[in-house]
């Protein structure tokens, strides 16, 4: 009644991207995607490959878990995808969550609402560019940002992944839609079924500095973060870090 699919369960790790990098965390992972995005790092969450993996479970055993792994060690979990954002009950998880005092990031696309956003400590919206394959609602993503905005309690940023020209005209235009939005831009990783750590790292360095160089040269982006996912410089492209 009130599962919840769960791809993977991960930590303690870092938080690898974005608003809240850097923060000691643990993952919760949702199957299931409204997207396909051509470069998704974590396709196995809906293009079939990981449905072997997929537990229904409601909210005390996913707690269970994370405190079966993370023992008293972490007082912050991330849920991403898959889109978390299909998912109604998982509202159970997030009130579960803050009745033991933990804080609550949460990755999504930006193309579905749920009301439990607002009590989402940290979210991050990331809309996705043409180089993914998929096209933005903006009627929707305007709807999301307002609400979003009249909370006290929600923390939100935008974060667009970039991997080409056509991709930094598009961060562009959307931190133009909403200007008083957080905004990070971030590098695009191309080779993320790579193993081969030694090439990978300073490969996405070097995409790191283009991106960095672009967002310096630009008249435009002023109050802007850019960042490389800081968990595939140290894990490359291992799952489940
Ligand atoms: C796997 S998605 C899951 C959450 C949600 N579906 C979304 O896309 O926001 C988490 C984050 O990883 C980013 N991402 C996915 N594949 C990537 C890649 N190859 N390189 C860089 N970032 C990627 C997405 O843009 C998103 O910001
Ligand atoms: N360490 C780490 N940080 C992350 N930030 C966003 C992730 C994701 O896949 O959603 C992710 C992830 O998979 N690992
Ligand atoms: S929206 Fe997120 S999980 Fe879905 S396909 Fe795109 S990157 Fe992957
Ligand atoms: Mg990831």
């Amino acid at each position: 009644m009130s599962k919840i699919p769960v791809m993977e369960i991960f930590g303690p790790t870092i938080q690898g991207e974005g608003m809240v990098i850097g923060q000691k965390t643990m993952f919760v992972r949702t199957a299931g995607c409204d997207y396909s995005c051509s470069w998704c790092d974590s396709a196995f969450t809906w293009d079939g490959s990981g449905k072997d993996s997929i537990r229904q479970m409601d909210a005390e055993e996913i707690w269970q878990e994370l405190q079966l792994l993370g023992g008293d060690g972490f007082s912050f979990v991330t849920i991403s995808g898959g889109n978390p954002a299909l998912l109604k009950n998982l509202s159970y998880l997030i009130d579960l969550l803050k009745e033991n005092g933990i804080q609550i990031g949460l990755e999504t696309q930006g193309s579905k609402w749920q009301d439990w956003f607002l009590d989402i400590d940290e979210l991050t919206i990331s809309p996705k560019p043409p180089s993914s394959g998929m096209d933005t609602n903006f009627d929707t993503l305007d709807e999301i940002i307002e609400k979003l905005q009249e909370s006290s309690t929600t923390n939100c940023s935008v974060k667009v992944v970039i991997f080409d020209e056509q991709d930094f005209d598009y961060a562009k235009k959307v931190h133009h839609t909403y200007p008083d939005i957080p905004f990070f831009l971030q590098v695009g990783n191309d080779d993320y079924k790579s193993e081969d750590d030694q090439q990978l790292v300073p490969y996405l360095l070097g995409k790191y500095e283009w991106l960095v160089n672009k967002v310096i040269a630009d008249q435009e982006l002023r109050n802007v973060k850019v960042l490389p996912q800081l968990h595939t410089l140290v894990w490359g492209n291992k799952r489940g870090v």
